[in-house]
Parts: C-alpha cells; structure tokens; sequence
C-alpha cells in the first residue's frame, strides 16, 4: 500500500477560481500533482485511467484559461473526466468513483454544475456543445461553449452532423480534438489516417502562414508569446483541411502536453473567435505512467492496481467470462463456415472479437465508432450471402436502432447480433446498462431473440445463429463470468422457439429469459422447501415464444413468475400477450413479471442492483409468497 502523494499546490485548489490565483509558473508542478493524484485514486477505484492521464495538462490549462461553470466544458465521453472532477470541487469524493453512491465514472449534471453535459456514448460533445451556444446566442449570451472531442469519437458520424450544422450556423463554438492516435484499441479508419497525416505535418504550409494567417484571423493583437509558442510547437496551420471546409478555423497540431503552447492559443481563442474554431491537439494516452504508457491499451479501462508496479488485481474466476465464450464459440464455427464474418464497432476487445481477428484477420472488421454503420455494413455483407455477426454491446446498439429496422428486419437479411453487457454492468452505471435490447428487438417481425441462460447455453446460442439462415437473429449474454457449468466440446443447434423445462413441480412456475435462471433454481429450492412445489424453465426465447411452454406453465400452475434482466416490454410482454390473446388470464391464473425497474439505477455491484430490484433468488421467492398472500421469508437463511 503506497501513500498518497504529497499535493501542496493541487491543496489549494478546491475549484478553478483557486486554479486563477496561481502564477503561470506553477501550473506545470500543478500539473503533476494532478496526474499523480488521479493515479493514485484509480489505483483504489479502478476504472478509466489512460484517457484522464493524457488530458491532465488540457484539463489545467481548460480550467486555468475559461470561466468555468459559466463557460461550458463538454467532455466527450467523460472517460477522461477525472482530472477535471478533482479540480472542479470532487476531490474529496474521486475514491468514491463508480461505487455505490459514488461518484459516476462519467460527466453527469445532477453531480457538479461544472458538468453542463451528461455524456458516456461517445462523440455527442460537439452536438451539445452547439446546442448550448446556440441558445447562449438566442438569449444574448457571452460566454465561451468547448467541446473536447477525441480522435476515436471523430469516428462517429453524429459528430459530422454536428461539426456540419456548426459550419452552417457559425456559432461561436470551440472544438478541442484530442488527437492521442488511439481510440480504445489502435484508432481505424480514414479520418485516423487523416488526423495522422495532419500530426506529422507532411502536408502543412510553412511556419510564416500560420503566423499570418493566425494573425489574420484572430487580429493585430496576436502577441509574440503565441508566435514563439506555436512555432515551437509542432503545430503548423492546415489550408483547407476537412474540418475548415466545413467552416471551422483550424488551428493546429499543437503539443497538448505543453502548457506554454497551449494556453497563450486557448487564450487568444477566448477573446478572439467569432465563429467555430478547432484546435488540434495532439496528446499520448496513459501519459506520465510507465506502465499505461507501455501497455497495448494505454490502460484504457483498469481494476485497482500497484501503482510501484502497474500489476491490476484480478478478481477470481470460477468459470470462463461470457465475451470469451462467445468469441472462442465463433471461432469454432467460423473454422467450419468460410461465411461467418464478424464486425466490432471500435470494441475488439470488449466483445472478444479482438480473438476471433487473431485467426481470421481477413474476416473482423473493426469500422470505428460507428455502430449503425456497423449494422447496415452487416447488412450489406449479408445481401451478398455471407454470415456477418455484428457484436455489439445492448446500450450501444441503441444508437443503431434505425438501421436494425429499416435496413436489417424490413429486408428480413440474416444478420446475426451478438448482444454482450445485456443487464445490469455496474460500474459504468446507466448509461452503459443494457436493458433495452429485448425490448426494441423482440418486438420486431421476423427477428428471432434468444437469451442465454448460462456459458453452456451461449455455445449452442452462438452456434444456432451460425445455421440460422432465415432472417435476423440475436442472443444477449451479461458482462462478467459465467456460472462453472460443463462446456460441451461444441454447441448444438437449438430448435428455434423451444424453451427447456429444468425441474418439474405443480405450484408455482418460474419461468426465466437470461441468467436469472440461476436464482430462479435457488428459489425453487426454497419453495419447494416450504410446501410450495416449483417448476423452473428456460424461455431461451422471447421471439419466436414456445407458445406450447408457456401454455403448459399457465394451465398447470396457480402462479406462473417471469424474469428477466430487460425492462419493461421485453419477454415478461410477450408471455402476457399470448396469455391474454389466449384467454389464459381468464383462469385466475397469478402471474407475476419481474423486470428492471422503471428508472435509470445508478452503478453499483451487479449483484446488488438485482437484489435491490428484486431479480435474485430472495426477490423472486418474496413475490411469490406475496402472490399468494404467505407470510415473507429470505430464501437463504
Ligand atoms: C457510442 C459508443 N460506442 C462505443 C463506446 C465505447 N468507448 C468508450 S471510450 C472509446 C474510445 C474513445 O476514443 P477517443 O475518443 O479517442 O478517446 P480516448 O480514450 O482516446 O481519450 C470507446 C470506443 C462508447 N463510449 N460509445
Ligand atoms: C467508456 C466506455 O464506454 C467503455 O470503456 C466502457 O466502459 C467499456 O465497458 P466494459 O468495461 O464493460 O467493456
Ligand atoms: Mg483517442
């Protein structure tokens, strides 16, 4: 266990106005305070550490140079937030990060007025930030609006959108690119090839035009500090790149490390754009620590860690994790079928595909932050015969929704979805919590929804939606480990439609669509135990229902239970629709539908969550003697 490390300047700072009252001279040794001080929570929390390490002197020079909560800084992401939250009056709370009513590892309103913007979906900065200043011009506003955007989120059409309608409107926006050359894998795409070429300075003018130009536009008072800082800087002015085409005044490369460069620009900047400006600045991930500096991923996303040594605890496992399951599953099939192709948007890693790329290089397509083009790019791959499986995690697919519809389903094309982080996450909170998918998906024509119940269940699942040919397919899996149940050598083709009966009573019927299943047999135990014979199925699917099943259930139980980790109008709808187009309900039949609850949980332990929405063992037994007016017990002692 290390000590903190001593923080004499970064002590007297609460919140920017102290940042104000220093001299110049002190920022650099600020600096380092921050980044050491932000190392050593993420060593006690975990989380996001190589993103906030590359912005510790942005984040200085941002709060140093603007009137911050009065000019808005929009964090793109808000991975990278945690220097800017412990110089904005969250110090005292940054080793709460992402615990239970912690703080959120994220930018998020309801936590600081310095954080005008909630973000965690990337590539929404600029969007916002042009909303708040165009509102800020409607009301006669002074203050400045910066969005600071990274070269991974440039990935993202929604911020072309938003980079266009600024040029249009020629707000008075700055737009801070941090160009680190990494997104949360080596970055892909043209525009990183770009942002690239641009770094390296192979296609600038000469120092002079940038002096003149700079001059030009930003007026005679250009003084020499930002001559001498910008020429040093490897920054040189770009004629006519793509973010100056589409109206904005482009300045840059510049150092994003060097405070000298970097706040005599974001001054003149301040006092001098009358339209939408981007500055360039160039950035390392994981800056100022050996180990994330050296690590393939800058460490992007870290448990607690040794700071002396970089080593990350690992947190036992008694089975394998489901992503890997998924990935070492399609790549079986993939051995037995030239067609299957697989695409990530920019998660290679979260979804395992970053594997299967490993053996078939050939057939992973990484497009960037950019899921609804990975969707309709699926699609297309599709039309052509092969076997795409767009892996996407359940919040992020909620960005291509459009695509999933008009382009996937109506053309009923056999694009197969993995949906990993289906249910609650965590740590990353709601904005990362996958409880939509069954919701949005099942209640589309054609598509077939599965859940797997368990890491067994995922093989079979992966491996029927290899055979499926007949129109969209999907099969969520949670974040985490799966339960340590025996793998087979390979999956087996399910039957489509067909749930499985686990164990047998003539009470009560739990009928599970995921991995509640697990709880749902513990219940059962208890039921049982207490007079109350139980059945417990496994939906696999909500679309197509095992009507059969589900009829069965409700024509030989008193009370029929539902779970599921999806909100409401997911499975749990599905099963009362057929019950009640059935007359099934007419019977006095007691079902009871447990879901996530109605609302937006904060992160906590999974675990927790369930339990505290009712969704574990306990919750499900409480409901059913509450259904059937018994007295409440525990179902664990
Ligand atoms: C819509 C969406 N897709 C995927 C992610 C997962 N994600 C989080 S950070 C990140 C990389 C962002 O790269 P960049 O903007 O360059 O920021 P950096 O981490 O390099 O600072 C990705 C893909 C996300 N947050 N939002
Ligand atoms: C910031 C972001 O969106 C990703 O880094 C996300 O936090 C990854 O989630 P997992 O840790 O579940 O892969
Ligand atoms: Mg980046």
């Amino acid at each position: 266990m290390t000590l903190p490390p001593p923080t004499p300047l970064l002590d007297k700072v609460k919140i920017p106005a102290d940042l104000k009252k220093l001299p110049e001279s002190d920022l650099p040794q600020l600096a380092s305070e921050l980044r050491a001080e932000m190392i050593d929570a993420v060593s006690h929390t975990g989380g996001h550490l190589g993103a906030g390490l590359g912005v510790i002197e942005l984040t200085v020079a941002l709060h140093y140079v603007f009137d911050t909560p009065s000019d808005r800084i929009v964090w793109d992401v808000g991975h990278q937030a945690y220097p800017h939250k412990i110089l904005t009056g969250r110090r005292d709370r940054i080793r709460t990060l992402r615990q239970e009513n912690g703080l959120s590892g994220f930018t998020k309103r309801a936590e600081s007025d310095y954080d005008p913007f909630g973000t965690a979906h990337s590539s929404t900065s600029i969007s916002a930030g042009l909303g708040m200043a165009a509102a800020r011009d409607l009301a006669g506003g002074k203050n400045n609006v910066i969005a600071v955007i990274g070269d991974g989120a440039m990935s993202a059409g929604m911020a072309y959108e938003a980079l266009n309608n600024a040029g249009a409107l020629d707000a008075r926006l700055i737009v801070i690119l941090n160009d680190n050359d990494m997104s949360i894998a080596q970055p892909t795409g043209a525009m990183s090839a770009y942002l690239a070429r641009l770094a390296s300075g192979k296609t600038y003018q000469g120092f002079r035009d940038l002096g003149k130009k700079l001059t030009s536009y930003l007026g005679a008072r250009i003084d020499r500090a930002i001559t001498r800082a910008v020429e040093h800087a490897r920054g040189y002015m770009t004629g006519g790149t793509l973010f100056e085409e589409m109206g904005f005044f482009h300045i840059g490369p510049i150092d994003g490390h060097n405070l000298e460069h970097l706040i005599p620009v974001l001054k003149n900047v301040r006092d001098n754009a009358h339209g939408p400006v981007l500055i360039h600045v160039v950035t390392q991930k994981g800056k100022g620590y050996a180990p994330a500096e050296a690590a393939a991923d800058k460490y992007h996303g870290v448990n607690k860690f040794d700071v002396i040594t970089g080593a990350q605890a690992k947190a036992p496992a008694n089975a394998p994790s489901y992503t890997k399951v998924f990935a070492e599953s399609l790549v079986q099939e993939a051995r037995e079928d030239e067609r299957i192709v697989a695409i990530t948007a920019a998660m290679p890693s979260g979804t395992g595909l970053d594997l299967f790329g490993k053996e078939f290089p050939q057939r992973t397509f990484d497009v960037g932050i950019a899921e609804q083009h990975a969707v309709t790019f699926a699609a297309g791959l599709a039309t052509e015969g092969l076997k795409p499986f767009a892996a996407i995690y359940s919040t992020f697919l909620q960005r291509a929704y459009d695509q999933v519809v008009h382009d996937v389903a109506i053309q009923n094309l056999p694009v197969r979805f993995p949906i990993d982080r289906a249910g609650f996450v965590g740590a990353d909170g709601p904005t990362h919590c996958g409880a939509f998918d069954t919701t949005f998906l099942a209640t589309l024509p054609g598509f077939v929804v599965m859940a797997a119940s368990d890491e067994a269940e995922l093989r079979h699942m992966v491996r029927t939606a290899a055979s499926y040919d007949e129109g969209p397919i999907s099969f969520r899996y949670p974040r985490g480990n799966g339960v340590g149940v025996d793998m087979p050598e390979r999956g087996s083709v399910l039957e489509i439609g067909k749930g499985r009966i686990l164990r047998e009573g003539t009470k009560v019927a739990l009928l599970s669509f995921g991995t509640r299943l697990q709880d749902c047999l513990l219940a059962a135990e208890e039921l049982t135990a207490a007079g109350l014979s139980t059945t417990v199925a496994d939906a696999r699917f909500a679309k197509p229902l095992d009507e059969d099943l589900v009829r069965r259930l409700a024509m030989s139980h008193e009370v029929l239970v539902t779970v599921e980790e999806g909100a409401v109008g997911g499975f749990a709808s599905h099963v009362l629709q057929f019950l009640a187009e059935r007359g099934l309900l007419d019977t006095g039949l007691k079902v009871r539908p447990l879901v996530l609850p109605d609302e937006f949980t904060d992160h906590a332990k999974p675990e927790k969550m369930y339990a505290d929405a009712g969704l574990d063992a306990n919750g499900i037994v409480r409901t059913v003697f509450t259904a059937l007016g018994h007295e409440i017990r525990s179902a664990t002692a």
